[in-house]
């Protein structure tokens, strides 16, 4: 089977211009076929506090009314999804920019029956991504580039968490591709001690995760990351990653088993 990577960069490495800049440097060594995943967290929480939008996270996951919605669509989609582009088409590395609405790839449903209300946040399911578009861009050579929004078929774009995504999507394609699903962000990997970069861990599994949740040493934004890599994992993904965006060509990093 062909080989796919399928790369999630997080908010921390692209909102600092030299971050993104060196990370965008590593991905375009990466052969092709590979996609690319992003977030932005960072950038929307900066806006929304400029603008006197309050913010309110569970979870690791945005409550996102409709102010916010505008906001992350406007960063995700827009400002973050097309400068990554544009540093893409520099190298040159044929990019196009997608959201889950565009060619229908990735349609979610709205958040309901919680007991918080998420407002604009959409669940999706990899049965239901159109992985035929995705495979025929990348039999293009064109490299997918996905920011965090999606929508519901009825008209109504959704914030949904760029985790997420890149692990659905690769579950999805799982079909098609021999896939490594490798999440980049601002440090070395899962750490003993958040603050020390020589903590690494480098095998990870489940067991293992569920110990260091109770005792707080995983916390905050790692837990849905390793909750959706975990359910890659678990839905034939064989190689899973967590890794620094500046070691995304390495083996430094922390690996994932069941
Ligand atoms: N044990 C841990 N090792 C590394 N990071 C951790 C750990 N526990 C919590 N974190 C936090 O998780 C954050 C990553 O999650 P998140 O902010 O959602 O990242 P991203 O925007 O890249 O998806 C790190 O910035 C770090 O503060
Ligand atoms: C529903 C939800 O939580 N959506 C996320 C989407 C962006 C994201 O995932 O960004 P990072 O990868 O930088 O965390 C949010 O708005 O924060």
């Amino acid at each position: 089977m062909q080989k796919l990577q399928i790369i999630k960069i997080g908010g921390k490495i692209v909102n600092d211009g030299q971050k993104l800049d060196r990370f965008i440097d590593h991905f375009t060594q990466l052969d092709h076929p590979k996609i690319l995943v992003h977030g932005g967290g960072n950038s929307a929480s900066r806006l929304c506090k400029n603008l006197d939008i309050p913010i309110q996270m569970n979870n690791g996951r945005r409550i996102t009314d409709t102010l916010t919605l505008d906001v992350a669509v406007m960063v995700y989609a827009g400002l973050i999804n097309k400068t990554i582009v544009a540093k893409l088409q520099e190298h040159p590395c044929n990019a196009l920019g997608l959201s889950g609405a565009d060619l229908n790839i990735i349609p979610a449903t709205k958040r309901s029956g919680t007991e918080i209300d998420y407002g604009f946040v959409g669940d999706i399911q990899a049965d239901e991504i159109n992985t035929y578009f995705i495979k025929r861009l990348l039999d293009e050579q064109i490299i997918p580039v996905f920011s965090a929004i999606t929508h519901d078929e009825q008209g109504q774009l959704l914030n949904t968490n760029a985790d997420t995504i890149a692990s659905v999507l690769a579950v999805a394609l799982a079909k098609n591709y021999e896939i490594t699903l490798t999440y980049c962000f601002e440090k070395v990997g899962v750490l003993h001690d958040e603050e020390d970069e020589g903590s690494l861990i480098k095998h990870m599994t489940m067991d293992y995760f569920s110990e260091l949740k109770d005792d707080g040493t995983i916390h905050d934004g790692m837990i849905p990351k390793l909750d959706t890599a975990f359910e890659a994992l678990k839905r034939d993904i064989d190689k899973v990653y967590i890794k620094h965006a500046q070691n995304l060509t390495t083996k430094i990093g922390t690996e994932l088993a069941l």
